[in-house]
């Protein structure tokens, strides 16, 4: 039996579009084990059949390593909630191909895995924190992916906002516009050079600044109901907020562990069908076992 297990993940940061993202400590596990038939278990029905994601991922690492695909039992145990903007997707994508790797005792390297896991998801962020944990750039170059890794602050506290809906990255990458200015692209450049600073030092004030997204908050923040009553009791509790992914999560940061608890307090009260709970970050990544 494979078991492989994989942290969450929150992708861009606010303005690290498609490039930023960062490990949270809740982890998925799967398992995979040799069956007459194949059979998944652990997931909504309608991904139990040959097109889930997992199966499919690992289907496409055995093509890379040029093996026969093996008929199947897939276990799936995952906290993360599905089209939340908590990188559910990516988990499903680095298990699969990680389990391949695995099952013909050919482990892919972390790079492979980066390569092979982004052509699946169509960009780096939320597998380059599944594979490596921590904070990860993605950089698509000429020449594939080159991953930088950073160290976070450890006195940051992160509180993952849920909502009770779901948020469809397909539709939140659709309403998107299609160019941007030279204006807003020079903004996006410097504050996302601030952002990694303020993460890795924990300067809470260059943190507010930094977290200034022009590229796609403006137009997704309309598919969060409520965005505008977290905003506020962000503001109050000096809590900075960005957008998870593509939504509908969001996640504030503060450095303050008792004022994060008073922003759950009001959160919990004004929004009761929403889950909020703190996270912290991931650092070890995708873990993989052979029993
Ligand atoms: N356990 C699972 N089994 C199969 N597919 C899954 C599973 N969890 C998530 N997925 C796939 O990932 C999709 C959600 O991905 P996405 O919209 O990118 O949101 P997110 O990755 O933020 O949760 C689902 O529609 C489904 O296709
Ligand atoms: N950069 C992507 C990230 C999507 O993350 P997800 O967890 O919402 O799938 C985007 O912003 O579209």
């Amino acid at each position: 039996m494979i078991k492989v297990t994989v942290p969450a993940t929150s992708a861009n940061l606010g303005v690290g579009y498609d490039c930023l993202g960062l490990a949270l400590d809740l982890r998925a596990t799967f398992q995979f084990q040799s069956a007459s038939k194949l059979t998944i278990a652990g997931c909504p029905e309608q991904f139990q059949n040959e097109n889930n994601l997992v199966y499919r991922a690992f289907q496409a690492g055995c093509e890379a390593l040029g093996e026969p695909v093996p008929s199947l039992a897939i276990k799936i145990d995952s906290p993360i909630p599905v089209s939340r903007g908590l990188g559910s997707s990516a988990t499903c994508i680095v298990a699969g191909l990680a389990a391949a790797g695995e099952w013909f005792q050919t482990q892919f390297t972390q790079n492979e895995l980066v390569q092979l896991a982004t052509d699946f998801e169509g960009h780096p962020d939320n597998v380059t924190p599944v594979i490596y944990g921590g904070l990860c750039a993605g950089v698509q170059t000429d020449e594939g992916i080159s991953v930088l890794t950073y160290p976070v602050a450890d006195d940051l506290d992160f509180l993952a906002i849920v909502p009770d809906f779901t948020v469809s990255t397909d539709e939140a990458r659709a309403l998107l516009p299609k160019s941007v200015s030279y204006a807003t692209a020079t903004h996006q450049i410097s504050h996302s050079l601030l952002l990694v600073r303020a993460l890795m030092t924990g300067n809470l004030f260059d943190l507010r600044l930094a977290l200034d997204d022009r590229l796609h908050e403006p137009y997704r923040k309309q598919l969060i109901a409520n965005y505008d009553v977290v905003a506020e009791a962000c503001d109050y509790f000096e809590n900075s907020l960005y957008i998870s992914g593509s939504g509908s999560t969001l996640i504030a940061i503060t450095d303050d562990t008792p004022t994060r608890g008073m922003l759950r307090q009001r959160l919990m009260k004004e929004l009761p069908d929403w889950n909020i709970f703190p996270v912290a970050v991931d650092t070890a990544g995708v873990q993989v076992e052979h029993g």
